[in-house]
């Protein structure tokens, strides 16, 4: 996170329930592999995996060493530096819903404690299922070393809740078991650098604030597109959809960084108050307005790259007449003296021609009058294009007078890149979040109150297309989306930025 945090965190013992998922192979092992290689973890450091697989301690390493040899940012001394970080790892077969069982992790705690001598910051980490998770968290809170709040932490991964009304029982049900302070719901664009960087750009600059509004911008764009369909995750997938995956929780996340006010300082509530601002301030829409405010789509069977694609009804774990949205398009607005009456177009989908995620600045545009009409056939806006991923730039498009002898103006570009400007490869998510985790520090995590006024956001549109008829499929694949999408911005007069 923003501010200098380069602490290490104290002794640590490290709880991951879902030890043996997929979560933890791709993310969570190589994060805190990364994290010892740039010494961020403490000596006093132990993660125990947890399920009811079975595995020894050592064929629970080399299980999480191939994890780390496919998905880890860097692999080259693994031989070397695999050992000594491995030793910290071990393995508990359990069944999460066996009550009985959860004083072995007392035990555990109790031993590790002993054997360094003092007391130890202990994480639970719930990379499970989400109907898993009410569950442990009961029993984790039965637990006497959970009444000690100031140590003990626990983390929900996402998707937290279905609804409004279950994310509002989730958050009363870990409320009556854990202080909001030790709940760390996981939203892992926030832990992306580029995410945070929208911070920085904002409020350490002079340059950018005082045009950051409506009297300068016109609209504001942020597209998260894969190129992915399902890729065997059918079966979570059809419970949820685009608007549930990626708007409520990484798009209007993003939205809420590039909307907020000032933060006074980088506390963690002060971030979150501000954000949490801009949710309450964003219009709601009436369930007569949804359709003209937001586009949903499925793709259909296809080509992409000469390769047959099958349709998102054709994958495993989905329903043949599926009504799932593999795509989603939203006009909001955000109601409060800076942003009144400009749109933010949001617009998430898979199967799309390209992966990236690009925030889109779009300011009005400049008087042209005193040009001569012949000079200002290139013209086009101001504009600031924040590259989230995979390129991960900062790119600001203005007008600059073509050399020559006659006059004509053309947009070029500033660009700033991260691999040009600094040397050392960025973080992945997963290590800022898990460090920030282990050093207490909850800024870039979602607060109950945060995620229940997101889901309040998308609301109406869920239920407006539960109870409507939708013509699915309507799109191809590696195509930009449904036609409709198009028209949500070109009914305004203007156009996706990639298209
Ligand atoms: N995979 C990913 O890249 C991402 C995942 N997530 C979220 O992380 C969470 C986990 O996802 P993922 O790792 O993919 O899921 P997996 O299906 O791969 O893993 C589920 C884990 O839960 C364990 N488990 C299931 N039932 C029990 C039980 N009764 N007792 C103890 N352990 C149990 C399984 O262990 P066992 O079978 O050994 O019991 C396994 O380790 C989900 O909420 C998902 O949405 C979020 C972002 C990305
Ligand atoms: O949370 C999720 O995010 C991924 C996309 O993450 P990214 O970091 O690769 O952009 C998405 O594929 C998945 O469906 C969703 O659950």
């Amino acid at each position: 996170m923003i501010p200098a945090t380069n602490q290490r965190p104290s002794a640590t013992i490290l709880f991951i329930f879902g030890g043996s998922g997929d979560l933890n192979l791709r993310k969570l092992t190589p994060a805190l592999y990364n994290l010892y290689l740039d010494n961020y973890l403490s000596d006093q450091f132990a993660v125990v995996g947890l399920g009811r697989s079975e595995y020894t301690d050592e064929s629970f390493r080399e299980r999480l060493l191939e994890g780390v040899q496919s998905f880890s940012r860097r692999k080259d001394d693994l031989e070397a530096t695999w050992k000594s970080f491995s030793t910290a790892i071990s393995y508990l077969q359990m069944d999460a819903g066996d009550a009985g069982a959860y004083s072995k992790l007392s035990d555990f705690v109790a031993a590790k404690e002993g054997e360094w001598g003092g007391p130890a910051n202990i994480v639970f980490y719930l990379a499970v299922a989400p109907q898993l998770v009410p569950g442990i968290a009961t029993n984790l809170g039965k637990l006497e070393l959970c009444c000690d709040k100031s140590r003990v932490r626990i983390v929900v991964e996402k998707p937290f809740g279905h609804d409004l009304k279950t994310a509002q029982e989730l958050n009363a049900l870990l409320g009556g078991l854990f202080a909001e302070e030790q709940i760390y719901r996981i939203d892992h664009y926030l832990g992306k650098e580029t995410v945070q960087n929208i911070l920085a750009l904002r409020f350490a600059n002079s340059l950018f604030e005082p045009i950051w509004n409506r009297r300068y911008v016109e609209y504001v764009q942020i597209t998260a597109s894969e190129t992915v369909g399902l890729e065997g995750r059918g079966g979570y997938y059809e419970g949820s959809g685009a608007l549930r995956d990626m708007i409520q929780n990484h798009l209007l996340q993003m939205l809420c960084m590039v909307a907020t006010e000032a933060p006074i300082s980088f506390d963690a509530n002060e971030v979150r108050n501000k954000k949490v601002d801009v949710l309450n301030a964003i219009r709601r829409i009436k369930p007569e307005q949804v359709k003209d405010v937001a586009v949903r789509g499925q793709y259909g069977p296809g080509q992409k790259n000469g390769k047959a694609i099958p349709g998102y009804r054709e994958e495993e774990g989905v329903q043949p007449d599926s009504k799932t949205e593999t795509f989603a398009a939203v006009k909001l607005f955000v109601d409060n003296w800076r942003w009144e009456d400009v749109p933010f177009y949001l617009r998430t989908g898979k199967s799309l021609p390209e992966k990236a995620t690009v925030i889109n600045i779009q300011f009005k545009p400049a008087p042209n009058y005193a040009f001569p009409d012949e000079a200002t056939e290139n013209w086009s806006s101001n504009q600031l294009t924040i590259g989230i991923q995979p390129a991960m730039d900062i790119r600001l498009r203005f007008q600059a007078k073509r050399p020559g002898q006659t006059l004509a103006i053309d947009p070029v570009e500033m660009v700033f890149s991260y691999k040009e400007a600094y040397k050392e490869q960025e973080p992945e998510a997963y290590e800022t979040l898990l460090l920030d985790v282990m050093t207490g520090d909850a800024t870039l995590f979602m607060r109950a109150d945060q995620v229940e006024a997101a889901w309040k956001v998308v609301t109406p549109i869920l239920e407006a297309w539960e109870s409507d008829t939708v013509d699915f499929p309507n799109y191809e694949p590696g195509s930009w989306g449904p036609d409709a999408a198009q028209q949500l911005v070109e009914k305004d007069g203007f156009q996706w930025m990639m298209k």
